[in-house]
């Protein structure tokens, strides 16, 4: 569309661009021995991942919800990123949130349902830019390291007050720059098959045997700007094993942050759980266990225990999944996004049900909840590049906050190419002791 789109050299849209012409060469180098009909058994799911991964050409965001695309208020934004979805690309439905303070309702209250997807709530804007950034400090300074867990820590050395606090002191400390070492060499790998956890199976996850991950054996030490790009996760709370898939809960409940324990709990109590499950919405064909419904009670019962801090770089992708690790199988799971967006898939119970892409930008928040929802196959095929919000970018302006230092700079220059998922969940349902549940299975051993 000449005339209407920005053309630069990096601009991957722009076929006279160097990024345009760099991604069709290696698109051509890499598919030159691809057998053909190699796509003939995708599933609905395994197509949309490839189709938004695909770097050459640059899939059409055309068919990606894109809310803020109908929003005037982030007009900026979306205009001064590359990517751009519609604000009409799937049937949905749009709620008012709950007022939970005495505050007027703005335009950031509006939250949007799917019909189809009982349980899934998306809360575009959700999180105001000042509270973006104070997320932004608090995952990579003081989520990101000790006592918490991050995918570093397997093979690196860190310093105890993290790998992100010693980068910002090396840009105001003389060289040389600090190195991390890394860990011993390693022992057998073994991969284990994991199940999903519920109140029946606890006291048997509980007690599995969840031995370290071993480090990689030809790690060299490695400066500390090189390692910050490979940071990818920190946990939230209890302690994930990744070999097991389940949590470790001989190692105690880790801490949640009160800032996001109160978003994730002011985003449940603002939900109207009525407007989502009840109704129209029914309950028909959805399992809600045992004990039958809940969400009439998440206001008082929802109480975020786990979660993960995601850092993707833009060619990071996080392939189909389901998230079954924690015994509560309905309550809500919390989404933050921060940074540069991502096309978001949001599927069903199995992977031949056709996703919905969503574009999801800083500020964003998804909700999955409910039989149908939590446990849905979900995905990030694509960190779109260029889409840094005005907001988060490192400039020094008049409409930040006092909180924003000067090292404001440093934390933008790391946002151009990252985006960031805050990811809350609730592992035990209201009611469950854990203590209780392992007492019996010793009393009946
Ligand atoms: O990055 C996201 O939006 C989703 C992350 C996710 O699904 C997870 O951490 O399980
Ligand atoms: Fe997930």
């Amino acid at each position: 569309m000449i005339g209407t789109q920005a053309t630069s050299v990096d601009d991957i849209h722009d076929p006279s661009s160097a990024a345009y012409k760099k991604a069709r060469r290696k698109y051509f180098k890499s598919t030159r021995n691809r057998p053909p009909q190699v796509d003939a058994d995708w599933t609905p799911f395994r197509a949309a991942e490839k189709k938004y991964k695909a770097r050459f050409p640059p899939p059409d965001l055309s068919d990606v919800l894109d809310l803020a695309a109908g929003d005037p208020t982030r007009a900026e934004e979306v205009a001064r990123g590359k990517w751009k979805g519609r604000a009409d690309a799937a049937p949905l439905e749009e709620i008012l949130l709950r007022d939970t303070d005495t505050g007027t309702p703005e335009e950031r209250r509006k939250a949007y349902i799917f019909p189809g997807k009982p349980g899934l709530v998306l809360l575009p804007a959700y999180v105001s830019p000042v509270e973006q950034r104070r997320l932004i400090r608090w995952a990579l300074s003081e989520q990101a390291r000790h006592p918490n867990e991050t995918n570093l820590d397997t093979h690196y050395v860190l310093t105890p007050d993290g790998l992100w606090n010693q980068y910002l002191r090396s840009h105001v400390s003389p060289t040389p720059e600090p190195t991390d070492q890394p860990n011993a060499p390693p022992g057998p790998r073994k991969l284990i098959s994991n199940e999903p956890a519920s109140p029946e199976n606890f006291a048997k996850l509980a007690t599995t045997p969840k031995p370290p991950a071993p480090p990689s054996p030809s790690l060299q030490p490695v400066p500390t700007s090189a390692l910050v790009p490979r940071l990818r996760w920190a946990n939230i709370g209890w302690y994930y094993h990744w070999g097991t898939k389940q949590y470790d809960f001989t190692r105690g409940p880790g801490e949640i942050a009160g800032m996001v324990r109160e978003v994730c709990k002011g985003v449940v109590a603002s939900v109207p759980w009525e407007r989502v499950f009840g109704g129209s919405q029914g309950e028909e064909g959805m399992d809600w266990g045992p004990s039958g419904p809940d969400w009439m009670d998440w206001q008082e019962t929802y109480e975020p225990d786990a979660g993960i801090v995601n850092f993707y770089q833009t060619k990071d992708t996080l392939m189909a999944h389901v998230d079954r690790s924690e015994l509560s199988a309905t309550s809500p799971l919390v989404s933050m996004s921060l940074g540069c967006a991502a096309v978001f898939l949001i599927g069903g119970l199995t992977r031949d049900d056709p996703p919905i892409p969503i574009l999801l930008r800083s500020g964003d928040v998804v909700v999955m909840s409910g039989p149908a929802c939590r446990r849905a196959y979900h995905g990030v095929p694509r960190i779109l590049e260029g889409t840094l919000p005005p907001h988060l970018e490192g400039v020094q302006s008049e409409s930040r906050d006092s909180e924003d230092g000067a090292d404001w700079e440093i934390y933008g220059e790391y946002l151009r190419g990252t985006r960031i998922n805050v990811n809350v969940r609730q592992v035990f349902p209201k009611g469950f002791d854990p203590a209780v549940s392992l007492e019996q299975k010793r009393s009946a051993e």
